[in-house]
């Protein structure tokens, strides 16, 4: 009979031997001839260095590289993972091999929600380049940008309104919800021809689209343990697989009512057709079936209402929060929005190239609030080297670019919010300059860049152009909180409340 004593002696030499085996294995593997990226030894076992990443992995990615350098080795849970903090490294990764890091892990939340068929998780393949090309040519391209205009033009025009509603009372005005609801009308409108945020009516439907829009959303920024430390996937500690499969069902009936709609309505005139449309028209995937299946259809719906919103919203609101804090540099936009456009008409996407400060504004918004701050994980398909060190393959790559927009390398004060720093520069968002890549750039750029940038530019141009803005009550721009959430994007942790006050010589309302 074992005595309580006993059985505690035996446990302790358990646990002291997978530690010492745990911390002999890291040290061996730290010793081999292949020569390794500097990074944190991996003191915890089964978690590595996942404890030192905290609420905001970009931030503390960014301290780290302070101590081990711009390329760093990390193991997190049992995945071994290359950070990069500098445009050169930047550029190694998604220019001089961008094809073998053209990959992306395998990660829960995608795969359970989007029954694996989305395009933004999905693996470097046939199927990937297929489905990316479609949304490029057939949504996101510059003619269909150009037919798409007028839906722009009439959202924004109702945002102007609602927040001219909003703010009547004098009351401070939480920008974020109207905000996201005209963006998510905008892509809706596009995809479906469909608008299902007003003010005015609340069906089921919209009820339900908006639910599962914000869990979509949620869902797919949680972050996931068991996609770090695989052994733990059967007992999902967060109980999360429940919420992700439900989830994918809900968004089985909201869509399948979709498709259905549009498989029934054969009247459409070729004008008429929207996105869907031409999604149902296509031969499926794999070159054998006739069209393309519904599963892949409402995963590249969501990919792009998850891509396409979230990211447009929380840029917007942190250029007016850096406004705000500096209100010399709003002056100057709203001076050149006067010079340029004047108060006769409203301000129009095709103002925009002329407009050379309020460009610089939001690039700087892009420089210090990326959306994606690590883009998304990309995953090596071979190994190779970067920087001279050795990089395996199955390795997960972040391209910190938080880290990359402040590197004192590329700019000068980097952490200044300074538009000026781009006036006379060719620098620019497309991919090429590797000190800016809030859209990352190679393979896995985003698509959607064109259409981000323009609905960027041309919402906060509205918003400069129709109201002044200010605080609340006492509040001074050093007291706005900047503090972030991590996510699918890094949003501001307390939505921005501001007073709009609609400039007396305003044509837009
Ligand atoms: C300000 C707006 C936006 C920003 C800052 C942004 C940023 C990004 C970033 C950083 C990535 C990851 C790139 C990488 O992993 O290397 C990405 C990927 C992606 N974005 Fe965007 N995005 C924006 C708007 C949009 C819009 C409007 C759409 C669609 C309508 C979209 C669709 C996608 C898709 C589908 C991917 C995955 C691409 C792939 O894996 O090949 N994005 N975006």
């Amino acid at each position: 009979m074992i005595t309580p004593a006993e059985l505690k002696i035996v446990a302790t030499t358990i646990a002291v031997v997978i530690f010492l085996h745990y911390i002999i294995k890291q040290w061996l593997y730290r010793r081999t001839k292949l020569k390794r990226a500097p990074g944190p030894f991996p003191i915890w076992p089964v978690l590595g260095s996942l404890p030192l990443l905290g609420r905001l992995p970009h931030r503390a990615f960014y301290q780290l590289s302070k101590k081990y350098g711009d390329i760093m080795e990390l193991k997190l849970g049992s995945v071994r993972t290359i950070v990069v903090s500098s445009p050169e490294l930047a550029k190694e990764v998604l220019k001089v091999h961008d094809l073998i890091f053209a990959s992306r892990p395998d990660i829960a939340a995608p795969k359970i929600i989007f029954n694996d068929r989305d395009i933004a998780f999905a693996p470097h393949g046939d199927r990937w380049r297929h489905l990316k090309k479609v949304i490029m040519l057939e949504l996101l391209s510059a003619k269909k940008l150009e037919a798409s205009k007028h839906v722009r033009d009439e959202e924004l025009s109702s945002l102007v309104h609602q927040i001219f509603e909003d703010c009547k009372d004098g009351q401070p005005v939480n920008l974020r919800t109207s905000l996201s609801s005209a963006v998510m009308n905008v892509v809706t409108r596009s995809l479906i021809r469909k608008r299902y945020f007003s003010t005015d009516h609340t069906d089921d439907d919209s009820q339900e689209f908006k639910e599962l829009s914000v869990k979509v959303m949620n869902l797919c920024g949680v972050f996931n343990i068991s996609d770090y430390v695989p052994f733990l996937k059967p007992f999902d500690i967060q109980g999360l697989v429940p919420q992700f499969k439900q989830t994918s069902s809900q968004m089985d009936r909201v869509f399948d009512r979709v498709i259905q709609e549009h498989v029934k309505d054969k009247s459409k005139s070729d004008e008429s057709k929207d996105f869907l449309d031409v999604l149902l028209s296509l031969p499926g995937v794999d070159g054998v079936s006739d069209r393309l299946d519904d599963i892949t259809i409402k995963a590249v719906f969501n990919d792009i209402l998850v891509a396409g919103t979230d990211t447009i919203t929380t840029t917007v609101e942190w250029a007016l929060v850096q406004l705000l804090k500096h209100p010399g540099i709003i002056k100057k936009a709203q001076d050149e929005l006067n010079e340029v456009v004047g108060h006769e008409r409203v301000v129009d996407e095709r103002d925009i190239p002329q407009l050379k400060y309020f460009q610089a504004v939001v690039k700087e918004t892009l420089r210090l609030h990326p959306a994606g701050p690590l883009l998304l994980p990309h995953e090596s398909r071979e190994a190779c080297e970067v920087g001279g060190y050795h990089v395996p393959a199955k390795t997960r790559i972040f391209v910190n670019v938080w880290a990359v927009h402040r590197h004192p390398s590329a700019y000068e004060n980097p952490l200044d919010f300074n538009p000026e720093r781009f006036l006379g520069s060719a620098l620019d968002t497309k991919g090429m300059d590797f000190q800016l890549l809030p859209f990352g750039s190679g393979r896995r750029i985003c698509p959607g860049m064109n259409f981000g940038l323009l609905m960027v530019q041309i919402i906060l141009a509205k918003l400069l152009h129709t109201f002044t803005w200010m605080l609340p009550g006492e509040e001074s721009p050093e007291d706005i909180d900047m503090g972030e959430v991590f996510g699918v994007t890094i949003p501001k942790a307390i939505p921005l409340q501001v007073m709009p006050i609609v400039l007396c010589n305003s044509t837009s309302i």
